[in-house]
Parts: C-alpha cells; structure tokens; sequence
C-alpha cells in the first residue's frame, strides 16, 4: 500500500523523509493549500493505476496546555475544522462549526486502530487536532478553543484540508503534530522549531513500520 505523507513546508518534508516516509508531498501553508495539493496528487497518481491507500498531514503544530506540552507528538483522533462556521451572537457558545450551518462535516475521523498503534509506538497523545486558517495569537482565542473542542490536544493549518482532499478521493487519513509552541498569545520567538522538527522526525521512524503494516480491511472504522 502507499502513502502520501502532506507537509506544509520542506523542513517538515526533511524531517519525515528522513524518518523513512517515501512520499511526501509540500503543499504550502493552511487548508486551501493542503487541500488543493492533496487532491491533485491523489487524482493523478489514481488514474495512473497507482493509486494512494493512505494520507497523513504531518508537521509541527502549537499545543494546548498541559496536554501538549512543547517538544510532545499527538495523533489525530479526531481532525476538527475549528474556524470554518460563523460567528453568532450571544449565547454561551459564540460559533457555529460548518456541520451545525448545515454544510456537511467539520470532523474527519482517521481509522481508529491505525491512529492507536501510531500513537502508541510514537510515545505520542492520541486526541483531537484542530485545524484553523488563522493561528492563535491571543489567550482568549486559545481558551475560546479549548472550550468548544475538550480535549483538543493541537492547533494547525493543513489537517482538514488533507483530510477532506483525502475523503473526495475515498482514501483514509490520519494526523501527527509536534508541538513547536504553546497555542496562546503570540510570541514567535519562543517557537522551538528545531525541537519539534526533532521529535516529529523521531516519531515517524516509529510510525512508518506501523503505517507499512496497516491494511485498511483490518480496521473497525474509517
Ligand atoms: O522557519 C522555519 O524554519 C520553519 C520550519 C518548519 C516549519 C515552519 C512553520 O512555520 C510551519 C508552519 C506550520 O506550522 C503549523 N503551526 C505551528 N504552530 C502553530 C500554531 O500555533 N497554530 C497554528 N499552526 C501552527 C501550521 O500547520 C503551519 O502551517 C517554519
């Protein structure tokens, strides 16, 4: 089976690739991007007769805590459109996800038992990963967040978009995060790039092996 690992930008690529991840694909930064990139490379591999069995969004991330402490790996178990919905007034929820608008799903659900093993060889968190356009820059924001999404274990910019490239296609997806930064207000100098791109690349060396023995028939959900 193959699998297209989708990273927003070439450091991410370099620490998977050199990981053992054989595909990886840059898509550039946030949802449109990933999607676009995503589809286009699923679509064309497919009508070649060699076709994709399985997507994964992998990069840094910021990380709610204490859940998600800098340097820690998540996997997805849930991959959350956090922004994409409205604005409403009053009421003790200020948002309404794109589901809840009526415009289909803001929650993709990668295959249960994949996501379980990957998290468990990577020593990783397994919960769900937002997915925003507009990273957190403020400390209401995150605990806005936190609050509409219990449990979230990461914010990012590219999952969703995979994710929902992956489903056009009909092919499963899956999510893993390293934490550069803590989701609150913004202070780029504090981002431990090199310590995430560091502990993402250690934890694919566990969850290649993992995603090369994974059969989709095998699992109970996708
Ligand atoms: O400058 C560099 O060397 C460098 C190396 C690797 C990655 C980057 C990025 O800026 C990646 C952008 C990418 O990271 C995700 N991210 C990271 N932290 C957050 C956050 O707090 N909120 C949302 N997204 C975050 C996101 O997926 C970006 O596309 C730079």
């Amino acid at each position: 089976m193959r699998t297209l690992v989708v990273t927003a930008v070439s450091a991410e690529r370099d620490a998977v690739a050199g990981a053992g991840a054989a595909d990886v694909l840059v898509s550039g930064a946030g949802p449109a991007a990933a999607a676009a990139r995503t589809a286009a490379v699923l679509a064309r591999e497919a009508a070649r007769g060699r076709p994709y069995g399985l997507v994964v969004s992998a990069g840094i991330g910021g990380g709610f805590a204490p859940a998600a402490p800098v340097g820690s790996v998540a996997v997805a178990s849930e991959i959350v459109a956090a922004d994409l919905g409205s604005e409403t007034p009053g009421g003790s929820v200020p948002f309404a996800s794109l589901a809840e608008l009526g415009f289909g799903t803001a929650v993709h659900h990668p295959p249960r038992a994949l996501a379980r093993a990957a998290a468990e060889a990577a020593g990783a968190a397994l919960g769900p990963v937002l997915t925003v356009s507009t990273a957190t820059g403020t400390a209401e924001r995150a605990a806005l967040l936190a609050r509409l999404h219990p449990g979230a274990l990461v914010e990012a910019m590219e999952g969703f978009g995979v994710a929902e490239a992956a489903a056009v296609c009909g092919v499963p997806v899956l999510e893993v995060r390293a934490v550069s930064n803590a989701v609150g207000p913004r202070d780029r100098d504090a981002w431990r790039i090199p310590e995430a791109l560091t502990a993402l690349g250690v934890a694919f060396g566990a969850i290649v092996p993992v995603l090369d023995g994974w059969r989709e028939h095998s699992d109970e959900r996708h």
